[in-house]
């Protein structure tokens, strides 16, 4: 079974206008609710291509209602900790370009946190289970560190699509697959990174750090694949941007989709970008039509 962990959903509000003014009142043209954050994101990608994902982590109040409402009609299987306070709201606003404003999350008590990870203990070596988005608030900072260690314990694969403190805890435990992009490859060794070259070297030292995958995204630009058996470059496909949010969750959705049925990490490589692409080239997330059509487009090179 594919497991999801969301330790801080959200619902996305996306509010389209035409422009932002900031101090008067601004009237929308078009709104709309989706369940989001980051391993939600994941598991709805899954239900698209077909692929059955137990969704994990917490939800509170009437917008966690919302979330578990509207998985539960995908076909989503839900195993979530409910929480006392409502699931944040987070603000998409597409007016030309794309401004989010994330909430922070709810408060998550210890015996919440014990009860999450109870629930993980009884995953066994046959399953994957993604850790995905922000902690909330309070939750204790080294909560994704001591999952990843129960995971290596019981030889769980893991996939951790965090950054900073989170993804550098949890490095040691060796992860499945990493998929930072470039700014939070960069972040993580404090440097700037603008190409390609950049990007494969760092993607190279995080590596050796210890996950056994690493995709390094570079929108537009392309993204990289590296493992012991080295780095391999892919393009993107070419299109309209019409939404980024949850691009590059619906990557790691695509790559793990396509890694169980076939067992093969480049083309669950590029079938990664293809769902990237094809949710960036939607309203919402992709669906598996559009996939079917860009995969064609994405070719591989090895570079090192
Ligand atoms: N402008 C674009 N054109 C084509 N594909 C894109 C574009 N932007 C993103 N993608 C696709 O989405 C994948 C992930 O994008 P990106 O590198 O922006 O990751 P990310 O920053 O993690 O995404 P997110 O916006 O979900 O946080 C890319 O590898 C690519 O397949
Ligand atoms: O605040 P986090 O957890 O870092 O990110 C949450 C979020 O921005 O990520 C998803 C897209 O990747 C959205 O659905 C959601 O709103």
């Amino acid at each position: 079974m594919i497991y999801t962990c969301t330790l801080n959903p959200s619902i996305d509000y996306l509010v389209r206008l035409e422009e932002v003014k900031i101090g008067v009142l601004n009237r929308a043209s078009e709104t709309a609710f989706y369940p989001g954050g980051k391993g939600i994101n994941v598991s709805r990608v899954l239900n698209r291509l077909g692929e059955t994902s137990t969704a994990l982590g917490y939800v509170g109040g009437f917008t966690g209602a919302f979330i578990c409402n509207e998985l539960e009609q995908a076909g989503i299987l839900l195993d979530f900790v409910e929480v006392d306070e409502p699931t944040r709201i987070n603000i998409k606003l597409k007016s030309g370009n794309e401004t989010e404003i994330n909430g922070l999350g709810t408060t998550i008590t210890k015996e919440k946190e014990l009860e999450l990870f109870k629930k993980i203990s009884t995953l066994s070596d046959e399953d994957f289970l993604i850790l995905a988005g922000s902690l909330p608030p309070a939750v204790s900072p080294n909560f994704y560190s001591s999952i990843a260690k129960l995971c290596s314990e019981k030889n769980i694969r893991f996939i951790a699509d965090t950054s900073g403190d989170a993804l550098k805890g949890v490095l040691q435990y060796k992860p499945f697959l990493v998929k930072p992009n470039e700014h939070e490859l960069g972040e993580l060794f404090n440097v700037k990174i603008s190409t390609v070259e950049e990007a494969s070297f760092y993607g190279k030292k995080l590596h050796e750090e210890g996950p056994e995958n690493v995709i390094v995204s570079l929108g537009a630009k392309g993204a990289l694949f590296i493992n012991s058996n080295g780095v391999v470059f892919a393009n993107v496909p070419k299109g309209d941007l019409k939404n980024s949010v949850g691009a590059g969750d619906s990557l790691v959705a695509g790559f793990v989709a396509s890694y169980v049925k076939q067992g093969d990490f480049i083309e669950a490589f590029k079938f990664g970008i293809a769902c990237g692409s094809a949710t960036a080239f939607s309203i919402d997330l992709c669906d598996k039509a559009t996939v079917g059509k860009l995969l064609p487009e994405i070719k591989v090179t090895t570079i090192g």
